[in-house]
């Protein structure tokens, strides 16, 4: 079936050729250039973000990690840069795209059929009694639209709502897959859907979303 036929008013005529300026400084996102040393930086800060919320130190330990994270931030301070210009989230090798916020999943198929990516939650997104906090879900699932609006050719847009059934318990430390795809397109609405399952194909969540395209101005 055609592109079209399955998705009616599909590929605007605005799809790829944004005005940034239109929205409120939108900064322009493009994939940044790194070395292999980013991705060992970013993955030894995920697994001291592990440590961080599972672990008990002494406190002489404790002081003593206080002092080296000290010297980190010293370390990185003086390059911050204005947000658009720093590699994390614009590292498409990567998981979440070098962004500790994401979630480390690695995104393997994107196009306008849709966006599926695999991953695990890790002991730093525990809610309870060994599952992911269901605050970590909305995360994962934003973050997938995003991708899928723009793998389908849709302008800039905002989340105005975001709705997940969790059906069963999401476990950490387990490979899973979300994928979802534009469901329709209604002038400046996108309404979006996606499910997350475990490796058996069993459901954990679904969740569907409107993305309302932003209007001249709008942040
Ligand atoms: C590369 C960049 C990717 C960016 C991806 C970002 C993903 C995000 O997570 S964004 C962060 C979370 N979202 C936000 O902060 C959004 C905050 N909200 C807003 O900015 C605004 O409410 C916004 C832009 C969504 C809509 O505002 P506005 O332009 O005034 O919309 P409005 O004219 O009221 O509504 C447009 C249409 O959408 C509908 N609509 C808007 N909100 C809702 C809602 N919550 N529920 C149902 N329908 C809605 C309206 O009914 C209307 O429909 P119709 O055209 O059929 O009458």
């Amino acid at each position: 079936m055609r592109f079209e036929e399955r998705y009616g008013e599909a590929v605007t005529d605005s799809a790829g050729k944004d005005d940034y300026e239109h929205h409120g400084g939108f900064p322009r996102y493009t994939p940044a250039e790194v070395g292999p040393e980013y991705g060992r930086l970013v993955d030894a800060l995920r697994t001291l973000q592990d440590l961080a919320v599972s672990t008990a130190p002494t406190p002489e330990v404790i002081e003593d990690a206080a002092e080296r994270v000290e010297a980190l931030i010293d370390l990185l301070k003086p390059f911050a840069v204005p947000e658009g210009e720093q590699p994390a989230g614009r590292v498409l090798s990567l998981p979440g795209r070098g962004s500790l916020l994401m979630l480390p999943w690695t995104v393997e198929k994107f196009d306008a059929e849709g966006v599926r990516s695999r991953g695990m939650f890790r002991r730093y997104h525990l809610g309870g009694n060994g599952a992911a906090h269901g605050g970590t879900l909305p995360l994962l699932f934003d973050d997938l639209f995003g991708m899928i609006q723009h793998a389908y050719g849709r302008p800039i847009s905002r989340t105005a709502y975001l709705h997940i059934n969790y059906r069963k318990i999401t476990p950490l430390d387990t490979e899973l897959v979300v994928e979802g795809s534009v469901d329709k397109v209604e002038g400046r609405k996108t309404f979006i859907s996606a499910v997350l399952k475990d490796r058996e194909g069993t459901v954990l969540a679904d969740c569907e979303a409107l993305m309302v395209q932003l209007l001249k101005g709008q942040p």
